[in-house]
């Protein structure tokens, strides 16, 4: 303490300008937080050694800006970060490559994890689909105009009637065997969370674009079936 109060505390402030001011000179959200953060610290100091008794109110009020600041700062790096997920959760976050881990919570939390018990068609040709659909493990077979295959998992069903709009129709039938697991999003929740967040979107629209091209290679028409 002796040793603090022996600095010149013109040098605390300075230290918290420039903190302040690279802080307000980056352009990434978690750096500007991260500088403005010791530019409190320093500021804190500052008001605890310029006058002959600390700046109390001044103390106060820097702690709770950097209480608020710290807040946000912890939310932005559990957005980027997959802090806390499960292995399981991690290795399915590795199947939804564009977007970010906060994203990628955000639409797990309005999502289920389904494990089929007695076999089920999820979507069927012709007829508006009520759910979006992620199978993780098959067996998932996919019939359209009376040709039917075995699908490999790890493959959106439903996406294209999604993308296509509200009352959009499947393009085929989609049914899973026993002991196949998914994730089932209802169509009216993800296209309203989707209205909030145009990031969110643009992300779900990529992997929907990565998971339609993958598709084009085990599609109809097959070799040999022309
Ligand atoms: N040729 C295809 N290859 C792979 N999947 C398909 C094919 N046609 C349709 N699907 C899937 O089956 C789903 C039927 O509903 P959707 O048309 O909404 O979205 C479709 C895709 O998810």
């Amino acid at each position: 303490m002796s040793s603090l109060l022996a600095i010149d505390p013109a040098l605390f402030a300075r230290a918290a300008l420039v903190f302040y001011v690279a802080g307000l000179l980056v352009r990434d959200g978690l750096w500007l937080r991260i500088l403005l953060l010791f530019g409190t610290a320093f500021y804190i100091l500052y008001y605890f050694t310029v006058g002959d008794t600390p700046l109390w109110d001044a103390i106060f009020a820097s702690l709770m800006i950097g209480a608020a600041n710290l807040v946000t700062l912890i939310r932005i790096l559990v957005e980027r970060t997959t802090l806390g997920m499960t292995a399981e959760r991690k290795a399915l976050f590795a199947h939804f490559p564009t977007m970010t881990p906060g994203q990628f919570r955000k639409v797990m939390r309005a999502g289920q994890v389904r494990t089929v018990d007695q076999p089920e068609q999820l979507v069927s040709q012709g007829a508006v689909p009520k759910s979006l659909y992620y199978v993780l493990e098959g067996p998932v077979f996919l019939e359209r105009d009376d040709q039917r295959i075995k699908m490999q998992s790890n493959v959106f069903i439903g996406e294209i009637s999604f993308i296509q709009g509200k009352a959009s129709e499947a393009t085929a039938t989609v049914d899973l065997g026993q002991g196949a697991r998914f994730i089932e999003w209802d169509r009216k929740r993800l296209y309203k969370i989707l209205e909030r967040s145009q990031p969110l979107s643009n992300a779900l629209t990529a992997l929907f674009n990565r998971d339609m091209s993958s598709k084009l290679t085990q599609s109809f028409p097959s070799p040999g079936t022309a």
